[in-house]
C-alpha cells in the first residue's frame, strides 16, 4: 500500500532518499491520546512534484507526525494526507503442544479443513487471522503462521518483493530432498534463484516443442478411457472416474512429453503401475498433509504424526526415475542441451513437474469438472453440447485450438469449475521484511518472517468480489462482465489474467490447464449428448466420489478425426 504523504517542503531532487529515523505512527484515530513510535529505517525516494511515497511499510492517521531526516540532515516534517487503520491481527496458537495438537484435532477431525477456517473466520470476524497451519506436531515444525481468505490480503502472496517462497510449496513443512534425488525442485525455488528461471524456462520449451502432440495425445487418451467407461456401463458398474482419470492423465502427460507410453513393454517399462507409483511416491513424501484414502485413524498415525523416510518409496522412485532416464531423452536433450542443466537434476525435475505439478492437479480437476457439469443437469449439458457441435463442426478439423478457442461457454464452465473447485487450496510465503497487508476492512503489520498462508476455498468465494459466491454459475466468466472476474481467479498462484513467467511463481501449466480443460469438454460433449453420474456425489471428500452410470452416445457426431 503506498501511502502520500503531502510535503511541506520544496521538493528534493530527485537524487535525495529519506531514511526516516523515528516515524511516530499513530496507531489508532488521530485524537486518541495513546500514540506509538516506531523506531525503523525505511526508504523513501522522492519525486519532482515533491510528493514523497512511502512504500508499503508504515501507516499513519491523518494528523500523524512523520519525522524524517534526509541524507543531507536537513530535517523536515511531514503530515499524513490519508488515514488507514492498523489492527492487530486476531487469533491465537494456543498453548504450545496443546494449541497446535487441538488445531490437528479440529482440522484432521471434528471440524476438517473447510470448518476449520471457516469457525476462526467467523470467531474472529476476520479474514486475516493467525492459525496453525497443517502439518502439525508432534512430528512436524510448528507452521505457526497468518492465514489469508480474501481477495484483498491474498495478493501480497504473489508479491515476491514483498514474500519469499523457498521451501514454501507447502508452507512450513518442506520434504526432504531425497524424495527428488537430492535436489531442490523448481516449485520450491524462490524466483530470486537462477536455476528456478531455467527450470521454468525449460518447461516452458518442453511445452511448445510439444505443442502439436497435445491436441493429439489428449484426444487418444481421451478416446481409449471412455471406451473403458462405456464396457464398463455396458456390464452394469458403476465407474468410478477419479480412478480412470490417473491413468487418463497420465498416460497423456508422458505420451505429450516423454514421447513414450508409459506401459509399452521394455526394460524400463511402467507397466500399469504408473498411477499407484507416483500416488504412493506422493503420498509418503507429503504424508504430514496427505489425504490417502487409508482408514483416517491409520492416516492419522501413519502419515500425520512424523515425515516419512524415503527408503520407503525408494524402489518404487526407482522405477519412475528409470522410466524417465531411459525415455525422456529429448526432454532431457532440450535440458542439457539448451539449458546447460545436469541431466540428473533435469530428470528429477521432469518427475515431479509431471508427477506431481501437472498429474496430481489435472486429476483432482477433471473429476470436479464432471461433478459440477452433471449438477448442472440436461439444461447445462444442452448449452454446451450445442456449443461445441457448432463450434467443432465449423471447422474442418474439428477440436483444433482455434474451435476450443471460439468455446466461450466451455471455457467459462472451466474457469468457474476452477474457482469453486481450485485442486491447489493453498499457498504459502514468507514475508521478506515487516510489510503491512490489507483486507477489505483493515490494515494488518506482518512481521519479517511470519509465514503467510491463502485458503483459496474462501478467497475465491469472496463475496466482495463475487456475486453469489457458493453457487456454480457456467456463465460467470462469459463476455465483458466475465472478463473484468479474471483478476479475480486466483487458482494458478497468479492472477487468471496474467501470464506466468520464469521469473514468478505462477503455475508454469496454466495455460495446458485451461487449454486441456476446454479440450476435455469439448471431446465429452463431441462423443456424447449427455451423461449422468451416481448421487450422492462429492469433490470435497477424498477420494472424491465420482461414479458415472450412464451416457448417451452423440446422436449426431460431428467428429471429424483431428489431424495427426
Ligand atoms: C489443475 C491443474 C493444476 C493446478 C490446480 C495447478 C496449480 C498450481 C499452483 C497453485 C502453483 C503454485 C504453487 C506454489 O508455489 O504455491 C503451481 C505451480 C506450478 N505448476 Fe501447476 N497447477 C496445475 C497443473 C500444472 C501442469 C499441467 C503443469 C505442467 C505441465 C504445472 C506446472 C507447474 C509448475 C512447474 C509450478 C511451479 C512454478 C514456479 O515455481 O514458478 N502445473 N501450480
Ligand atoms: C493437490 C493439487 C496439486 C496441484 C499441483 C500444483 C500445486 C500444488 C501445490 C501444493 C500441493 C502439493 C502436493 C500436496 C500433496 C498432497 C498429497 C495427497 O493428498 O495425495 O502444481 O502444479
Amino acid at each position: 500500500m503506498e501511502l502520500i504523504l503531502a510535503t511541506t517542503l520544496n521538493p528534493f531532487s530527485t537524487e535525495t532518499r529519506c531514511t526516516a529515523t523515528k516515524l511516530k505512527i499513530c496507531r489508532s484515530r488521530p485524537t486518541a491520546a495513546a500514540t506509538s513510535c516506531w523506531q525503523g529505517l525505511n526508504a523513501f525516494s522522492s519525486s519532482k512534484t515533491g510528493l514523497w511515497v512511502l512504500s508499503g511499510r508504515w501507516i499513519a492517521a491523518p494528523g500523524c507526525v512523520i519525522k524524517c531526516s534526509v541524507f543531507s540532515s536537513e530535517s523536515s516534517s511531514f503530515s499524513t494526507s490519508q488515514s488507514a487503520s492498523l489492527r492487530e491481527i486476531p487469533g491465537s496458537y494456543g498453548l504450545p503442544v496443546f494449541g497446535p495438537l487441538k488445531d490437528r484435532l479440529d482440522f484432521f477431525w471434528f471440524q476438517g479443513e473447510n470448518q476449520f477456517y471457516k469457525a476462526r473466520m467467523d470467531k474472529y470476524e476476520s479474514t486475516v487471522f493467525r492459525v496453525n497451519f497443517p502439518p502439525f506436531p508432534p512430528g512436524f515444525p510448528y507452521s505457526r503462521g497468518v492465514a489469508l481468505l480474501d481477495q484483498k490480503s491474498y495478493g501480497v502472496l504473489y508479491d515476491t518483493s514483498k514474500v519469499q517462497k523457498e521451501d514454501m510449496f507447502t508452507g512450513s513443512f518442506a520434504p526432504s530432498k531425497d524424495f527428488t534425488g537430492g535436489y531442490r525442485m523448481l516449485a520450491a525455488l524462490d524466483p530470486s534463484h537462477e536455476k528456478h528461471t531455467i527450470l521454468k524456462s525449460m518447461l516452458f520449451e518442453l511445452l511448445k516443442v510439444n505443442r502439436t502432440r497435445t491436441i493429439f495425445e489428449f484426444s487418444k487418451a481421451f478416446a481409449e478411457t471412455f471406451d473403458a467407461v462405456e464396457r464398463q456401463i455396458s456390464q452394469g458398474k458403476q465407474v468410478d472416474f477419479y480412478s480412470s482419470t490417473q491413468k487418463f492423465v497420465l498416460d497423456f502427460l508422458i505420451r505429450t512429453i516423454v514421447h513414450r507410453d508409459p506401459a509399452k513393454p521394455g526394460h524400463a517399462s511402467l507397466a500399469n503401475d504408473g498411477p499407484s507409483l507416483f500416488q504412493t511416491w506422493i503420498g509418503v513424501q507429503y504424508g504430514g498433509i496427505a489425504q490417502s484414502g487409508l482408514p483416517h485413524i491409520v492416516e492419522e498415525f501413519a502419515l500425520h504424526n512424523f515425515p516419512l523416510p524415503f527408503f520407503l518409496v525408494k524402489g518404487m522412485y526407482g522405477r519412475i526415475y528409470k522410466f524417465f532416464r531411459t525415455y525422456a531423452t529429448e526432454a532431457i536433450a532440450v535440458a542439457s542441451s539448451k539449458f546447460g542443466l545436469d541431466r540428473e537434476e533435469a530428470t528429477h525435475n521432469l518427475i515431479f513437474i509431471l508427477g506431481v505439478n501437472a498429474w496430481l492437479g489435472l486429476i483432482r480437476l477433471f473429476p470436479a469438472i464432471i461433478y459440477h457439469v452433471a449438477n448442472g443437469g440436461s439444461e447445462l449439458q444442452g448449452r454446451l453440447r450445442a456449443e461445441v457441435r457448432s463450434s467443432a463442426s465449423s471447422t474442418r478439423a474439428g477440436l483444433t485450438a482455434e474451435a476450443i478457442a471460439s468455446m466461450p461457454l466451455i471455457r467459462s464452465t472451466v474457469l468457474e469449475v476452477l474457482r469453486l473447485s481450485a485442486p491447489a487450496k493453498y499457498q504459502y510465503a514468507r514475508a521478506k521484511t515487516d510489510l503491512i497487508i490489507e483486507s477489505h476492512d483493515a490494515a494488518y503489520m506482518i512481521k519479517k518472517g511470519e509465514l503467510l498462508g491463502g485458503c483459496l476455498h474462501f478467497a475465491s468465494r469472496d463475496p466482495a468480489v463475487f456475486d453469489d459466491p457458493e453457487t456454480f454459475v457456467a456463465d460467470r466468466f462469459m463476455g465483458e462482465k466475465g472478463k473484468k472476474l479474471l483478476p479475480n481467479l486466483l487458482w494458478s498462484n497468479g492472477y487468471n489474467h496474467q501470464p506466468a513467467t520464469a521469473v514468478n511463481k505462477q503455475c508454469g501449466g496454466k495455460d495446458l490447464v485451461e487449454h486441456i480443460s476446454c479440450l476435455f469438454l469439448a471431446e465429452l460433449f463431441t462423443r456424447y449428448d449427455s451423461f449422468q453420474i451416481a448421487e450422492p456425489a462429492s469433490i470435497y471428500s477424498y477420494p472424491p466420489r465420482i461414479k458415472f452410470t450412464s451416457m448417451q452416445k452423440a446422436s449426431s457426431p460431428s467428429r471429424i478425426p483431428v489431424p495427426v
